[in-house]
């Protein structure tokens, strides 16, 4: 048996320190690419909203199905630390990939500030993109497991508190990216022509990738690390597809009942392999209520109505949930969760994850109570069997119009008239209504033809000003903006010689008047639960593993992420009912239904010491540890041979 003297540091072994930087580092990374991914689609390579958000929930599904690569990978064949060497350095050239992509000069040939070539743009960010997730994934199940690899038996304690610091540092680095990524963007850079600096903002996560490359290797000498026992996975997939053949060929009732599906594998595998594959197979089961959490999980973002009242970019918006981590982690840690203890109740890791489910469910009920308050103050919008006509009038007297044979609207001069009828007319809709005889040049807006209008325009919240052009002629106007409101400025021809006195200004919706604090317990529940829910998860995963399928365990963990994600991709896809708060409520509603079902899975789990199991094996067939692996070698090796299912032999028993 292999016994390893690791370095401590107030009971924590000193490599554990490596872990965390590197930890830090790749989530800062991660997420500091992801902040400004969907900007990048939007604003650099010129897509569309839809195809922005389906890649990129593509891409982030796609991050958590490679943890299953990384998994066999490491458990099979190179070992959690060559395998998230590798997979590091597959994932910073990724990176770096990204950031070349994202340089307009690189195509820009006739310098008109936008790339002339987006196929090549988009090839590299795809190729980019993909290579980031295989490695972003493929080392993610690997190292919160080789992080708890680091832990003797005799600090189990520490392996606990390992696993919320080990979250609190992912958040730390998504925070500080978060932050830190949409500023740099925000900055211009460009050889020839100056852009939103979308090769720094991508560039300085590709850096802290290689930094987080560089911390994990510094740490290489103190490392515990275990190699792979063979091709487990492999293993592991025969030996199960036995135990199925094995089961079938015996279906007659004359054949005496086994306690487990798996006991069916008994004939030719050993006991060791079995009890293993049973240890994984119940927590696998166990998983497969989850994804429902994510899903909701994953739509967080839009259950935060005005995010702008909180300050900052919005694409800043993601740092509330980090700042709550950071400060939620330690509350839990040191005193919610003793303080339950100490009430003499038992807050299994089981239980903790359904209340977290419970917690994201009451998030969403407070999300749709918000929506209901919301759309009390929003103008009644025209149902599918409606459209809505604007009708503005620059002439200097009252006008009659008539719209169809029946309805007339009576419309002041420089009156604006919404009318909602139940026929089909095309919506118009401006910002600003060009009166003025000549065009007119309006501050960071194009020009404006006479009688013309221009698009909605997106202003910030607050006093803004406007300065109005035609030749010499000037004038400048200032409005106050409440969020979420909107409104159709009138220039009349008399502009110029009244200062722009005469401008009319009419609220086509009015501003929010929800107040933001409403918003706060949303955030607050999401975050509690995910703090129940996810810590506790990657807690229960590495717990619950066989030493040898640690890596798998923790990628079935990963996995339950991508499916939730996949969902709300589906979901995007299926559409939405039409009212919000309605599907709200329906995602809480089925959030409620499936921690009901986990709650009675959870009921009837038993929880297991892996290592206890394993020993107890060993001991009934009377084989030392490191006999053990000889055998399991050497049946690996026989199993080959035996090609003839038919002359299954008897092993072990
Ligand atoms: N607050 C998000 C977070 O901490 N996410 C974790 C866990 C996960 O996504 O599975 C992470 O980024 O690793």
């Amino acid at each position: 048996m292999l016994v390893y003297l690791t370095a401590e540091c107030c009971g924590y072994p000193i490599s554990i320190f490596f872990i965390v930087v590197n930890e830090f580092c790749e989530r800062f990374s991660y997420y500091g690419m992801r902040a400004v991914l969907v900007l990048y689609f939007r604003y650099f390579l010129l897509w569309d909203d839809d195809l922005a958000t389906s890649i990129y929930h593509a891409f982030v599904a796609l991050c958590y199905l490679t943890p299953i690569l990384g998994a066999i990978i490491a458990d099979s064949w190179l070992g959690k630390f060559k395998t998230i060497i590798y997979l590091s350095i597959v994932y910073a050239i990724g990176q770096v990939t990204m950031a070349i992509s994202t340089i307009h000069d690189i195509t820009d040939a006739n310098r008109d500030g936008t790339p002339d070539n987006f196929t090549f743009h988009i090839a590299l960010s795809m190729l980019g993109l993909i290579l980031i997730a295989l490695g972003t994934g493929g080392i993610k199940p690997c190292v919160a497991a080789f992080g708890g690899d680091q832990f003797q038996e005799h600090q189990s304690r520490q392996l606990n508190t390992f696993f919320s610091v080990f979250y609190l540092c992912i958040n730390a680095g998504s925070l500080l990216s978060t932050l830190i990524t949409p500023v740099l963007r925000a900055q211009e850079c460009g050889i020839h022509t100056q852009q939103q600096c979308y090769p720094l903002a991508f560039g300085v996560p590709a850096v802290l990738m290689v930094i987080s490359l560089v911390v994990f290797i510094a740490g290489s000498g103190m490392y515990v690390k275990t190699d792979p026992e063979g091709n487990i996975m492999w293993s592991v997939c025969k030996c199960i597809g036995f135990a199925i053949k094995n089961r079938f060929r015996h279906r007659s009732s004359s054949y005496p009942k086994r306690e487990h599906w798996m006991d069916w594998a008994n004939e030719k595998y050993d006991k060791l392999l079995i009890a293993q594959i049973k240890m994984v197979l119940k927590v696998l089961f166990l998983y497969i209520p989850l994804p429902m959490f994510w899903t909701l999980f994953d739509q967080k973002v839009s259950i935060c109505h005005f995010s702008g009242l909180l300050g900052g970019l919005p694409d800043q918006m993601q740092t509330v949930n980090p700042i709550l981590i950071l400060t939620l982690v330690p509350i839990m840690d040191r005193l919610i969760f003793p303080l339950i203890q100490k009430c003499g109740l038992n807050f299994s890791p089981l239980k903790r994850m359904t209340v977290g489910m419970l917690f994201a469910a009451m998030a969403f009920v407070s999300a749709a109570l918000v929506q209901i308050e919301i759309d009390k103050t929003l103008p009644n919008f025209p149902s599918s069997s409606e459209s809505q006509l604007k009708v503005v009038n620059t002439y200097s007297t009252t006008l009659n119009v008539t719209i169809s044979p029946n309805e007339h609207l009576l419309i002041e001069s420089f009156g604006v008239q919404l009318h909602t009828s139940k026929h089909t007319y095309s919506t118009i809709s401006c910002m600003f209504v060009n009166g003025y005889t000549a065009d007119l040049n309006i501050t960071n807006l194009d020009s404006i033809e006479p009688s013309a209008t221009t698009n909605y325009t997106l202003v910030n919240q607050g006093k803004r000003d406007f300065v109005l052009r035609h030749g010499e002629q000037w004038c400048e106007f200032s409005r106050k903006f409440g969020f979420g409101a909107s409104y159709t400025f009138l220039i009349p021809s008399t502009v110029f010689s009244d200062d722009c006195e005469s401008i009319t200004e009419v609220e086509d919706m009015k501003p929010n008047s929800v107040h933001m604090a409403l918003q706060i317990p949303q955030y607050f529940l999401i975050t509690t639960g995910e703090v129940m829910f996810s810590v506790t998860g990657l807690q229960f995963s590495y717990s619950q593993a066989p030493k040898n399928m640690k890596s798998v365990l923790q990628a079935g963990w990963l996995c339950t992420n991508a499916v939730g994600n996949i969902i709300v991709l589906i979901v995007a896809e299926l559409g939405k009912l039409p009212k919000q708060w309605a599907e709200y409520l329906l995602f809480a509603s089925l959030l409620v239904a499936v921690s009901i079902i986990f709650s009675i899975m959870a009921y009837f789990y038993t929880y297991i010491d892996p290592a206890e199991i394993e020993a107890q094996v060993r001991k009934e067939q009377g084989l030392e540890p490191e006999e053990m692996e000889k055998e399991t070698l050497e049946m690996e090796e026989k199993d080959e041979d035996q090609k003839n299912e038919q002359g299954v032999k008897q092993t072990k028993i």
